[in-house]
């Protein structure tokens, strides 16, 4: 991905302009494919439901943390339905103003709005039960990912889970000019995974998604 991403600090600030361009709705943050967003959700809720329980092993429901939450269409829909405390963050600050009100009543049990790009934010050590990150790595260099996921591994609570949710190229890393992202394929995604010292411990493709997309695949690592 070197040779893709020259200069790591306009990467950086030219997504950070290009979302500040993009409407605080659902449609914004799905790139104008709002319609898939109860199907994303429903395959989330399924993929994750597997993990949680109250039995030995299960991993548990007290907080999550919703990485490049936008405004909170996941939070919303997934996450504070599931556990008690949610923390949400982005690096568009637009975006998190609308979450305050788009979360509606259940957004009081939103702990924190944070303000970061994911490549500064240290996630508070054994706090979370689950971090979400959901198409948003495409806008970490490899190894500022590969350092995220290390912190979010010390964030986890006992039995505690990250799950990344994202598009995956068929072959190869492929950039995207416009909003200043890469999209990896699963074997560069899995090798990351594995360079930050964690495990896959099971990998879903979303099903029912518009062909015209790229495949989309959620991974549970720990
Ligand atoms: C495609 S949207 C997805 C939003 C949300 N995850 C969802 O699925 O509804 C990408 C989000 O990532 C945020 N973002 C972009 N670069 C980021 C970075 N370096 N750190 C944190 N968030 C970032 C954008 O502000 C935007 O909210």
């Amino acid at each position: 991905m070197g040779d893709i991403v020259e200069d790591e600090a306009s990467f950086y600030s030219n997504a950070q302009d290009y979302w500040k361009d993009i409407p605080p709705t659902v449609d914004g943050m799905l790139g104008g494919y709002g319609s898939i967003s109860s199907i994303d959700i429903n395959g989330s809720k399924a993929f994750l439901q597997k993990f949680l329980g109250d039995s030995e092993g299960k991993t548990g429901s007290g907080c999550a943390l919703d990485c490049g939450a936008g405004i909170g269409r996941i939070t919303k829909r997934l996450l504070l339905p599931l556990f008690k405390t949610v923390d949400l963050v982005d690096v568009t600050q637009e975006f998190l103003d609308k979450a305050k009100t788009y979360l509606g009543d259940d957004g009081k049990r939103v702990g924190n709005y944070f303000c970061c790009g994911l490549q500064d934010f240290v996630p508070e050590s054994g706090r979370y039960d689950v971090i979400w990150i959901q198409w948003v790595i495409g806008h970490l260099t490899d190894d500022h990912l590969i350092d995220f996921l290390r912190r979010s591994q010390k964030a986890l609570r006992p039995n505690g889970l990250i799950v990344i949710k994202d598009n995956v190229s068929y072959e190869g890393v492929i950039p995207d000019e416009e909003d200043s992202s890469v999209c990896r394929d699963l074997n560069i995604v899995c090798s990351l995974v594995s360079k930050a010292g964690l495990r896959i411990v099971h990998q879903e493709q979303q099903r029912d998604f518009p062909k015209e997309l790229y495949q989309v695949h959620t991974l549970a690592i720990r």
